[in-house]
């Protein structure tokens, strides 16, 4: 894509809003669900029904960080986050539209491997790019990504889930914590975690045969397990029981938390940015392959029901929210308000998942 720009050193206000447009959607693949793609007012699609939509804002410093990750990987994480909401839903990503605003002093080379990026990921995810905005901002770059999707079945909703459920999860949890964890402390390594944070490994068509399996609820985990299953169990009115044991710390784990000294647990429950899916399915149901049974769901109890949408039970601990002191913060806020989700059978203390809005929660920069 290169050639349409001239030389990797020119910026983005040598380049133009117009030729960059042109690198980026020059010669781009369109699946058989785009009718008209990039370049008029609109795009067409031709998706069936029902059509799925969900949007995701990257945001440089809150999302991710120049120095921290490389233009391709965050091109393809704006993909992988996005088509993450779809499959989630038990759908399949068939389009996205890109929007993307940097100030003109940025390398015109940053753009096109972003672009890349979004081309690799696109085409491993089977979604089209079908349209996209470019504008110039005032420091930082900030990206928008609109998916489409198509439902074969049945859409799989956050309140579907009911007592006597099992909870099932497929794909990684705590790995892109434990990258952001180490990044903030200025390691690179282990580059394992590292490259989990900076491009999820999204179990893509999971979600489709989850649904097609009969799955009642589902929710990818972008926050954390717990803080996104209790999204689920506060939308379903019920009460989910995970065991630990159903979980492996696995080996890069393992190593950040004997550098860090964080719960590996904390790690694995509370930290997001995976994208795993996280759903339930009837008790007896037959659950499909590589999905682990995690946990059980309950009826809320009076209790628990009076606080169905309480969250105090949250904060930020396993999120990479390390500061630069390398403290980890903790909430101790759990208790009279019933927590939604237990682990074994008892109110997790502290983190639950990441929260932009809460006090002492940021991205650094
Ligand atoms: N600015 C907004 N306007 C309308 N709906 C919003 C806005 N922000 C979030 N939502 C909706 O709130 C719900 C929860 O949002 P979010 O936690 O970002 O979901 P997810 O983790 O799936 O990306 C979604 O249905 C989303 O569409
Ligand atoms: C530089 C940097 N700091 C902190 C984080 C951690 N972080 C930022 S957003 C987020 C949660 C997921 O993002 P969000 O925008 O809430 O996604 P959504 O739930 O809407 O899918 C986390 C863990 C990061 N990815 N990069
Ligand atoms: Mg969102």
């Amino acid at each position: 894509m290169r050639h349409a720009t001239g030389s990797p050193a020119r910026t983005l206000a040598e380049v133009g809003e117009f030729a960059l447009i042109a690198a980026i959607t020059d010669g781009l693949p369109a699946g058989d669900a785009v009718i008209i793609g990039p370049g008029d007012d609109a795009a067409a699609l031709d998706l069936g029904s029902p059509v799925l939509t969900s949007i995701d804002l990257l945001v440089e410093g809150v999302h991710f960080r120049r120095d921290w990750s490389d233009a391709q990987s965050v091109g393809r994480k704006a993909v992988a986050v996005n088509v993450a909401d779809i499959e989630a839903m038990g759908g399949t990503a068939r389009a996205i539209v890109v929007g993307f605003s940097a100030p003109g002093d940025l390398a015109a080379d940053w753009a096109l491997e972003f672009a890349a990026g979004l081309r690799e990921e696109a085409a491993y995810a089977g979604v089209s790019l079908v349209g996209g905005d470019l504008t110039r901002s005032t420091r930082d770059i900030a990206i928008a990504v609109t998916v489409l999707g198509s439902a074969a079945g049945p859409v799989v909703r956050r309140s579907g889930a009911g007592a006597g459920n099992v909870v099932a999860l497929i794909g990684r949890t705590g790995w892109a914590a434990a990258g952001l964890t180490v990044l903030g402390r200025g390691f690179r390594s282990p580059r394992a975690a590292v490259d989990a944070y900076r491009v999820p490994e999204v179990p893509y068509g999971a979600g489709a045969v989850a649904a097609a399996a009969g799955a009642t609820a589902m929710i990818d985990v972008s926050d954390g397990l717990l803080a996104d299953l209790g999204h689920l169990a506060d939308a379903s009115g019920v009460v989910i029981d995970l065991r630990r044991d159903a979980f492996e710390i696995p080996e890069p784990l393992q190593v950040v938390s004997a550098a860090t000294g964080i719960d590996p647990y904390a790690l694995v429950l509370t930290g997001g940015e995976d994208h795993a899916l996280a759903a339930t399915f009837p008790a007896g149901a037959v659950i499909p392959a590589e999905w682990r049974v995690i946990g059980t769901v309950r009826e809320a109890s009076g209790s628990d029901e009076a606080n169905r949408s309480d969250e105090a039970n949250r904060s930020d601990e396993a999120n990479g929210d390390s500061g630069s002191d390398g403290s980890v913060e903790s909430d101790e806020s759990v208790g009279e308000s019933g927590p939604r989700v237990l682990v074994d059978g008892t109110p997790w203390e502290g983190a639950t998942g990441w929260d932009h809005f809460r006090p002492g929660q940021r991205g650094s920069r």
